[in-house]
């Protein structure tokens, strides 16, 4: 049999869209960590667009729920015929349904709707203990479990909607979830919230063939916290948010699964309440405080430091033992490379965002070829040396401007700071020991060693620093891994350029 081209077996592109419509039929919890306001905040962590038609209203809190109240179903219909006739839904998440005449007004709806993807979160009994579904209506909740594609059943309402006892392992529940796939004919979602131990295993469960197995395992630790408010909420939410973009639940669990796992662990930083808490559902974009990529920045660069205060050069230029052809090869390339350098601090000048960055990068590009004539003026013309540009100089340039063709400042600015802040550091280091040893005036290079002690520079370098951090708080996570990189290979360089002149003098 051939596959036919109009229909792949596995479509590469499935119809996904960018930002999805979801929306939450569900009760609200005005705590926040439950219910529609759990849903609305679980869809936008996941790039949805959130929408919410509300079946009941809850007074609630972290320690329990006060009272429940069902407004008359007509405005429930109200509510989900202005969103339908007006706006495309990819995916709706139904949660609290509160009693039989809700569950029926949605069965209607769903019915003459049909969404892409519906996913059911057959909420009945709060984590406090307080019903949130009349008992009399888990027959008509029953009847609604044919129009979802997945089923999201904690392990009591999985033995609810069976009619059978709480599963007493995960082995047993994942038989009951068997079990009632098959009986619906989708896919459920069986959770480990529930189970006792260190683990806390979450299986997809569809007895069709639509999953790659029968029982879909993901496996997870239990986060030791007694945050779990709205987990359940906030699980099928996302679920119903990433599916509209993945087409594939296996792919939306994994997905989901680690951000909630972190939502769990973030939790405490919320400190909303006294009991149950929520979770924190935007723990990923919790803003970098100042300083702390510059910190982390300089952890990379520290083994390269240390590399560099091994090498010969450094340690021969600080005892004046250095041979003379060493260092004229350092200065001449040193001279080459600040050609290529500055104008890549002028490329950051013409990246940067604000006036007083865009100056400093303009006025540090100038002194940059002042600094590179004077060499040629004071230290260069005198001495014997190649202008040829060397395998190090040449690579170290390269690298540099291929960061500043990202177009990305932030990551310009990575490339460019090791320049900045490994030569201050290494010139306080040697300007340092020569003070210490009684700067004697016969140290052959003395003069040198003395340009190292420039209050300027320091200052320069720690502005460098400081811009680098804050394009790095306002960059996104990718561009901050491309800094890492563009910061960690400048350090390379560096070493690299202080050992060349031992390789290629
Ligand atoms: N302590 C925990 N550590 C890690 N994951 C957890 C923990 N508690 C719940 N989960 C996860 O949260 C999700 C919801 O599971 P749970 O069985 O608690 O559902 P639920 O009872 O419907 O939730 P809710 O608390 O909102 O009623 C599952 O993915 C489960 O694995
Ligand atoms: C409006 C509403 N919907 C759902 C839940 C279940 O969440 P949990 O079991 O975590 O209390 C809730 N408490 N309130």
């Amino acid at each position: 049999m051939t596959a036919s081209l109009s229909s792949p077996v596995y479509p590469l592109v499935t119809s996904s869209r960018a930002t999805p419509r979801v929306l939450s039929i569900a009760g609200s919890d005005p705590s926040g960590g439950a219910g529609i306001q759990a849903d609305l905040k679980s869809i936008a962590a996941h790039g949805g667009y959130g929408m919410a038609a509300i079946t009941a209203l809850t007074a609630q809190n972290t320690m329990g729920v006060h009272a429940v109240h069902v407004p008359p179903v007509e405005f429930l219909r109200q509510q989900l015929d202005a969103i339908s006739s007006d706006i495309d839904i990819d995916a709706v998440k139904i949660g609290m349904l509160g009693d039989a005449a809700v569950i029926d007004e949605v069965r209607r709806w769903l019915e003459e709707v049909r969404p892409a993807v519906v996913v059911l979160d057959p909420v009945m009994v709060a984590t406090s203990g307080d019903r949130l579904l009349r008992e009399s209506a888990e027959k008509a909740l029953r009847s609604l479990l044919p129009l979802a594609d997945l089923i999201t059943p904690n392990l009591p309402e999985l033995a609810m909607l069976l009619g059978e006892p709480e599963a007493p392992d995960w082995s047993s529940a994942l038989d009951q979830g068997k079990r009632l796939a098959a009986e619906c004919g989708n896919t459920v979602l069986v959770k480990g919230g529930h189970l006792a131990g260190s683990e806390c295993p979450d299986a997809l469960v569809n007895t069709s063939g639509l999953l790659r197995r029968d029982v879909v395992e993901i496996a997870g630790p239990r986060v030791e916290t007694q945050n779990s408010h709205g987990t359940g909420c906030s699980l099928s939410s996302a679920l119903a948010t990433v599916q509209a973009r993945t087409g594939d639940w296996e792919a939306s669990l994994r997905e989901v699964k680690p951000w909630l796992l972190q939502a769990l662990m973030s939790s405490d930083a919320l400190e909303v309440g006294q009991g149950s808490g929520p979770v924190h559902h935007f723990h990923h974009q919790q803003g970098l405080k100042p300083g702390a990529f510059a910190a982390a920045l300089w952890n990379h660069a520290t083994p390269e430091l240390e590399a560099i205060y091994s090498l010969r050069f450094i340690q021969e230029l600080q005892s004046g033992s250095l041979p003379e052809p060493w260092f004229n090869y350092y200065l001449a390339q040193d001279a080459i490379y600040l050609n290529g350098y500055s104008r890549v601090l002028a490329r950051a000048g013409a990246l940067a965002p604000t006036e007083e960055e865009q100056l400093f990068w303009a006025k540090a590009s100038q002194q940059c070829l002042e600094v590179e004539s004077e060499l040629h003026r004071n230290w260069l013309g005198s001495r014997e040396t190649s202008t040829v540009t060397g395998p190090v100089t040449k690579s170290y340039v390269d690298h540099l401007l291929a960061s500043s063709a990202s177009g990305s400042y932030a990551v310009v600015l990575a490339a460019i700071l090791p320049c900045y802040w490994l030569y201050a550091e290494v010139g306080q280091q040697l300007h340092t020991a020569y003070v210490d040893a009684g700067a004697p005036a016969d140290h052959a290079y003395a003069d040198w060693l003395r340009t190292y002690s420039d209050e300027d520079f320091a200052e320069a370098t720690r502005k460098a620093i400081n811009f680098t951090d804050s394009a790095a708080v306002g960059a996104s996570d990718g561009e901050r891994d491309a800094m890492v990189e563009a910061f960690v290979q400048s350090c390379r360089y560096e070493t690299a350029f202080f050992d060349a002149p031992r390789l290629f003098a």
